[in-house]
């Protein structure tokens, strides 16, 4: 029997990837706007607090299991920012273009370009779950100022990744979830699940 999961996310990249990424798992996944789920408050300086949140708000909202994902990406020379303030770098309302902008302004001035994505999924049963499921991963790279490829979404134009010569924005749907935070979580937390 396949399982209903509600993913407590309101972008549209995420819900994306994890549509292929969950489609080999057996989960009928729905994403909470189709529930009408309003996007909850992320007040925390913890991505596990953020994400914590959001799974309990969606999941108390449809009475079913739900998985969040809270990331973001950060940037060693600004010591971890934009990090857990990632989507909401420049201000509101949160625009993945101003974000860049402001990231390549604020480390103009510095040598050290390197940073990682860090991205955590809590997965809980019902909205009190006292065993929330969650998993982490981490992807390194440099940021670079002039955008490359048209794939993905957030910083991944300016997210390049030495090894493979390429921004994250130019690799394929399945090549980023191969290798990135979000499939590496992913991956870790269904074996869990196990
Ligand atoms: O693979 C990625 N490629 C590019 N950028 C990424 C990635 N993964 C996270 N990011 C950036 C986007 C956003 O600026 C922030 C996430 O913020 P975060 O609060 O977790 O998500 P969100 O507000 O966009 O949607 P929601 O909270 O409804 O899941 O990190
Ligand atoms: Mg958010």
């Amino acid at each position: 029997m396949t399982q209903k999961l509600i993913l407590a996310s309101n972008n549209a990249g995420k819900l994306k990837e994890f549509n292929e990424l969950l489609s080999t798992v057996g989960f009928e996944v729905h994403a909470q706007g189709e529930y009408d789920v309003p996007e909850a408050e992320e007040p925390y300086f913890t991505f596990v607090e953020n994400a914590l949140t959001k799974a309990r708000h969606a999941s108390r909202l449809t009475g079913l299991p739900a998985l969040a994902d809270d990331s973001g990406v950060c940037v060693n020379a600004l010591g971890g920012a934009p990090g857990v303030f990632s989507a909401r770098f420049a201000g509101e309302p949160k625009s993945d273009a101003r974000n860049n902008e402001k990231l390549i302004a604020d480390l103009a001035a510095h040598d050290d370009k390197s940073a990682y994505y860090y991205c955590v999924l809590v997965f809980v049963r019902h909205a009190d779950d006292p065993q929330p499921v969650i998993a982490d991963g981490r992807w390194n790279g440099v940021i670079v100022p002039e955008a490359r490829g048209a794939g993905g979404f957030g910083y991944d134009p300016h997210f390049f990744i030495p090894e493979l010569g390429k921004c994250t924005a130019e690799l394929a749907p399945e090549e980023k979830n191969r290798l990135s935070h979000r499939g590496q979580a992913l991956r870790a937390l269904v074996d869990k699940l196990k």
